[in-house]
């Protein structure tokens, strides 16, 4: 999964480049991005060659390709211009154009909201559809999802950041939409992202699953929970174990992280908790959850193999969180853990 690689992918990817006297590509991508953010004249410059990812109203443009999936279209500077100037627009919104990365050939990527404009005719004009970004996320496969996730809450967070809280007075974007600055004081805002710890409790034998009311029908994911100000990784997730299910966290291991745009930008920090295989009576918080069990890796094997959603009226089976969610990636972690164990005993 490439949005979340453990720090060992990390390390192996890092080996794999070349030493070179030069800078890889990578590491001129990153610092060209960084120089996008510090200087709005080059910000400006790269938006003219740039590609950029439409939205409407927090919704991205999709468009269905030959082979029946999904893509967002990367346009080009002038043909949103076009777009803009053919739909009553005048040029000017374009700058309002965020940056969101550097795509593998070089190019600058941005993302723009055009809610001000008729969402059927920019969908007309430009062959495709604003798809509400939890049914995006879904339908896209690969590095697509976060980018726009990434692009959404970008955009979320100028929407809602245009004041300042200390002294109510408007807020100026840079270029690069990277931070806002308080017209009146100098205050300087930088976009927001809450912490999450999401972890996958293990006795050694069963994983512990949980579900809230909200979920989906027959869904169980991971406990995680919100870091309270001041908390470490490890704080949070003990208290949520202990809040959530009233147990007590013998150990703990990082596993990887996620970027999670539902309902906000949440940073996803994942890991794997053991408890003592002697304590583990669940006493479950029901403000918080509806149900939590602890699954056996036969159980968590044929809910793998379910690829559609259980429907109304279908016999209960149990339905994992999908393949983008951090959920998945330690359910996946713990399993293929337990499959070589099990061969070991
Ligand atoms: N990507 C993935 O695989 C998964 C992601 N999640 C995400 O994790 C997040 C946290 O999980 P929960 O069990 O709901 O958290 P939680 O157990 O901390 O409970 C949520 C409550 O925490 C409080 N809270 C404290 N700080 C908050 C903040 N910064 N933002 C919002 N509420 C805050 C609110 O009262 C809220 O009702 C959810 O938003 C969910 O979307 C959850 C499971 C899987
Ligand atoms: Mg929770």
């Amino acid at each position: 999964m490439a949005a979340m690689l453990s720090p060992l992918r990390m390390l192996l990817c890092a080996a794999k480049c070349p030493p070179t006297r030069h800078c890889s590509s990578f590491v001129s991508r990153m610092r060209y991005v960084n120089r996008l953010k510090e200087d709005d004249a080059s910000c400006l410059a790269a938006l003219q060659s740039g590609h950029i990812f439409l939205f409407h109203r927090l919704s991205p443009l999709l468009q269905h390709t030959e082979r029946g999936t999904f893509r967002p279209p990367a346009l080009i500077s002038s043909d949103v211009q076009s777009v803009l100037e053919r739909l009553g627009s005048d040029g000017s919104l374009l700058k309002e154009s965020v940056l969101i990365g550097c795509s593998e050939q070089n190019q600058a990527q941005f993302c723009l909201d055009v809610g001000e404009l008729d969402q059927a005719a920019v969908e007309e004009v430009c062959g495709g559809n604003f798809v509400q970004l939890r049914k995006s996320y879904f339908l896209l496969t690969g590095a697509e999802a976060p980018l726009l996730a990434k692009g959404q809450a970008l955009l979320r967070w100028h929407q809602t950041s245009r004041f300042c809280s200390a002294t109510g007075q408007p807020t100026l974007r840079n270029q690069a939409g990277s931070q806002r600055v308080c017209s009146s004081s100098g205050i300087v805002y930088y976009p927001k992202m809450s912490p999450v710890v999401i972890v996958l409790v293990s006795d050694g034998k069963r994983c512990l699953l949980a579900r809230q009311s909200s979920f989906p029908r027959g869904m169980y994911s991971a406990l995680a929970g919100f870091c309270d100000m001041g908390e470490s990784l490890e704080e949070t997730l003990c208290r949520e174990v202990a809040e959530e299910v009233g147990l007590e966290v013998q150990s703990i291991f990082y596993s990887s992280s996620q970027h999670w745009p539902f309902p906000h930008s949440s940073f996803m920090l994942g890991c794997h908790a053991t408890i003592s295989p002697a304590h583990t009576q669940l006493d479950v918080d029901h403000t918080e959850l509806e149900d939590a069990r602890w699954f056996g890796l036969e159980e968590i094997t044929s809910a793998l193999q379910v690829k559609t959603p259980p429907r109304r009226g279908d016999p209960p089976v149990l339905w994992l969180p999908p393949k983008h969610a951090i959920a998945n990636h330690l359910i996946m972690e713990w399993t293929n853990r337990q499959r070589v164990s099990e061969v070991g005993e």
